[in-house]
């Protein structure tokens, strides 16, 4: 299109040619007039025609009016435009005048045809000069196209590549579904096959639902029976929740007592401090008043020595001043004879004038003797007064002193007598406590059984613990239960191809306390601690640990006293014995303690701290009989037995290291079995003070039993089998013998077990006994573990419902002995 409106030169529309017409300049516009105005010529082909026309008229001279008529026709408005062949005859055009020589006219002529030139010239100049704007705008617009149509084809790219992608997309899921389809009806296939198996499996099912819907009828009416067990039971157990919960109500006033007791006796304690340090102090204050009283009695005896003195130096000067005074007088008589005299000479005789003057010089000489001792007697008048005055000053304050020490040794006997009393408020207060902590204890039962299940150890089977063990979280269970899950009866699964495990049996018990895989040492001791204390105020305490072989009795009872935290429950009870005591000197304590060790073994005593032993089970030992006696007071003495004052922790620390290693020598020698001992440490407390004339006898046994064993794993020697009858024998003897004495029973069967009849004294009356018994969390020992909680739960049962016992041994008891 461009190309041809450059090619041609334009054919100008009417509307065109009003446009140029504007863009003319009107002062051209006038010019241009003569022109032919297309405007008015209405345009096309002929209005340029009539144009050329009127040029070519108005270079004819004769159409001149016509020429003129056209111009004034125009107007200023119209426009020129000249077309190919208005340009050609406007060149080939010729002047005509009316002669050869007529110039002038040629001339205007000329001028005429010079103007349509520059006329037509500027035409084609401006239609040029438009053609270059035009040229112009269409290049643009070519560009603006250009750059369109690059855009376009990016996006149109894009959207291909988009496409692509999706098309490759569409493509692998195509492919994937067919690979499912594939195998959706592999599983199908699969599918139908089971379901076949299934419905025949179901048909195996179906009989034997028969079959288990007879049991399941028989075994409902066990449920109704033990439905109305358990209603009994349910009674029961009411009853002895809300005993316990009065017990509990009991416990906690009396814990509250025993809080405000222990705060009085705190408070007393520190008042008691306090009067001491002001006892001290006034004590310091007395020795410096009788210092400075004794001070002052020197003094005063010095001052009275000073009087005695200047008394007598006083009655001296006093007789001298009497002398002198009888001298002064005798020579005044003297003088008075001698003036008599001399009156009498010079009277009588005359005597000579020297004589007299000798007279009287010696009569100065007296004179002034007399006034000098006059003066003497003045000076001691003066120092008797300042004499007299410091005595009387002496005096006063010796009797300002007596009446200061009368009344500090008044305070002195008040302090004491509050002191005493403080001392009795204490005294009191510890009876007090002792007797709290003891009824604290005897509620929470003089017997107790704590459980302890010891973490899994690399050694045990691959299961978790959690899978045998589980700890019931009901109010009355917390803390309390432990339920054993023992895997029970096989069937079948519901594909009926595979064998599976259908039943777990649940073994429930609950004891005093249980004590998780994850207790550590201080929480299990923070439990026994009061047991320790009981001790210390004279009762018998027996703590004894059992269990199966390796579920952590000796790690509960010795732990590792290497390790701090890992320390049991015998170094921890020394050490809190040894504190408590060294504590209690203050209160006018004095404590004696008492270590002995034995091992019991195959019903043989073994002294662990024997010097005797050469390091191994010795002959010198081996042979000796050890007896076993009860005296009157309840007290128990093996003959012979080696027993050790300890003063110290590291003593006995030392006494324990050195059974440990006469346990472990023994250990090699007796196969490997020292775990089939029991080991007895007994430590006794004696206790006096002698401030209030008290004395206690404590006793504290702590026992490592003997690890417990199936028979069946008891190996097949004679010697082993012995060896476990007799462990058991011992065991289920200690079960009875705690039994019978919480039952208060005359009969005491300890059944030829020296175990029983040596702590039989420490297992009645007031004594406190404390079974721990350890599990393995090791599902192939689950039988031990039963069997141990079994006998466990029997030793708990004895406190169930059982009164405080009294019982106390009998007389008659004391002949027996067992050796
Ligand atoms: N609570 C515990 N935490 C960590 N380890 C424990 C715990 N209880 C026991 N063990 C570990 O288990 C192992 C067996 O424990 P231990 O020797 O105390 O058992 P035992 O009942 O005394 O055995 P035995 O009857 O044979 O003497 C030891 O290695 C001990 O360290």
């Amino acid at each position: 299109m461009s190309s041809r409106n450059q090619n041609k030169p334009p054919i100008t529309p009417s509307n065109k040619k009003e446009g140029l017409l504007d863009e003319i300049p009107l002062d051209k516009r006038r010019k241009i007039g003569p022109g032919k105005m297309v405007g008015q010529t209405g345009g096309g082909t002929r209005s340029n025609r009539q144009a050329f026309a009127d040029v070519s008229m108005r270079s004819d001279p004769n159409n001149n009016n016509n020429n003129n008529n056209g111009s004034s026709d125009c107007g200023g408005d119209g426009i020129i435009q000249f077309t190919k062949e208005d340009v050609e005859s406007l060149l080939n055009e010729k002047m005509k005048g009316k002669n050869k020589f007529d110039y002038k006219g040629k001339c205007e002529q000329m001028t005429e045809y010079i103007k349509r030139l520059r006329l037509c010239m500027k035409w084609f100049q401006e239609l040029e000069e438009r053609y270059v704007v035009e040229q112009e705008k269409l290049r643009n617009l070519l560009e603006s196209a250009d750059r369109k149509c690059i855009d376009l084809e990016v996006q149109m790219k894009n959207k291909i590549d988009e496409l692509e992608t999706l098309i490759g997309e569409l493509r692998r899921n195509s492919v994937s579904l067919e690979e499912r389809l594939a195998k959706v009806e592999s599983e199908k296939m699969v599918a139908v096959d089971s379901y076949n198996s299934e419905k025949e499996a179901k048909e195996v099912v179906e009989k034997m639902h028969a079959s288990l819907a007879d049991e399941f009828e028989r075994a409902q009416q066990d449920l109704q029976s033990a439905n109305h067990r358990i209603e009994s039971l349910n009674a029961t157990y009411r009853n002895s929740q809300e005993y316990n919960t009065s017990l509990q109500q009991y416990n906690s006033r009396l814990q509250m007592d025993c809080e405000t007791y222990k705060r009085n006796l705190e408070r007393l304690e520190q008042e008691k401090s306090v009067i001491l340090e002001d006892r001290a102090t006034l004590r310091g204050r007395y020795n410096l008043l009788q210092d400075e009283i004794s001070s002052f009695r020197d003094s005063r005896d010095e001052a009275l020595k000073q009087r005695d003195l200047l008394n007598s130096e006083l009655g001296s000067l006093r007789m001298e001043v009497e002398q002198a005074k009888d001298v002064r007088d005798r020579q005044q008589l003297q003088v008075q004879n001698l003036k008599a005299e001399l009156d009498k000479y010079k009277e009588f005789t005359g005597k000579s004038s020297t004589e007299l003057g000798n007279l009287t010089v010696k009569s100065n000489a007296l004179e002034e003797t007399c006034s000098s001792q006059r003066e003497e007697i003045r000076i001691l008048q003066h120092q008797l007064a300042a004499a007299t005055e410091k005595l009387k000053m002496a005096d006063l304050t010796t009797l300002e002193t007596r009446t200061e020490y009368e009344s500090q040794n008044r305070l002195v006997e008040d302090l004491q007598n509050r002191l005493a009393d403080a001392e009795f408020q204490i005294v009191e207060a510890e009876k007090l406590r002792k007797k709290l902590h003891n009824t604290i204890l005897e509620l929470k039962g003089n017997i107790r059984v704590f459980c302890r299940v010891r973490p899994m150890l690399p050694d045990d089977g691959a299961s978790a613990e959690a899978s045998v063990i589980c700890y019931p979280t009901s109010m009355e269970s917390l803390g309390r239960g432990i339920d054993l899950l023992q895997n029970g009866n096989l069937g079948i699964d519901k594909s009926g191809l595979t064998a599976v495990q259908l039943h777990w049996q649940k073994h429930q018990f609950t004891f005093d306390k249980v004590f998780t895989h994850e207790s550590s040492q201080q929480n299990v001791f923070v439990e026994i601690s009061q047991l320790v204390q009981s001790a210390l105020d004279g009762y018998k305490v027996c703590i004894f640990a059992y269990g199966q072989t390796g579920s952590g009795k000796t790690f509960t009872m010795m732990g590792r006293p290497e390790t701090p935290e890992q320390k049991g429950l015998i170094p921890r009870s020394l050490e809190q014995i040894f504190q408590c005591s060294q504590s209690l000197v203050s209160q006018g304590w004095k404590y004696k303690m008492q270590a002995s060790m034995l091992e019991i073994y195959n019903e043989t005593i073994r002294d662990l701290l024997s010097t005797n032993r050469a390091g191994s089970v010795d002959n010198s030992t081996a042979g000796r009989q050890y007896t076993i006696k009860h005296d009157v007071n309840g007290n128990t003495h093996v003959s012979d037995l080696t027993v050790v004052d300890v003063c110290s922790l590291k003593e006995v620390s030392s006494l324990l290291h050195q059974a440990a290693q006469s346990r472990s020598v023994g250990k090699t020698q007796m196969n490997e079995q020292s775990s089939r001992s029991h080991f007895v440490f007994t430590l006794r407390i004696y206790g006096v003070n002698e401030s209030t004339e008290q004395q206690v006898h404590g006793i504290l046994n702590l026992i490592d039993l003997a690890g417990s064993e199936r028979l069946s794993k008891s190996g097949s020697t004679g010697d082993r089998l012995k060896e476990t009858q007799a462990i058991n024998k011992s065991l289920s003897s200690l079960s009875d013998v705690i039994f019978s004495l919480a039952k208060k029973e005359d009969h005491v069967p300890f059944r030829n077990s020296k175990l029983t009849y040596l702590l039989q004294p420490c297992l009645g009356g007031d004594s406190k006994t404390l079974m721990f018994v350890n599990i393995s969390p090791d599902p192939s020992s689950m039988g031990e573990s039963l069997c141990s909680l079994r006998f466990a739960a029997r030793v708990n049962a004895c406190e169930i419902g059982v009164p405080r016992r009294q019982t106390s041994l009998r007389p008659s008891d004391s002949r027996l002995s067992y050796g």
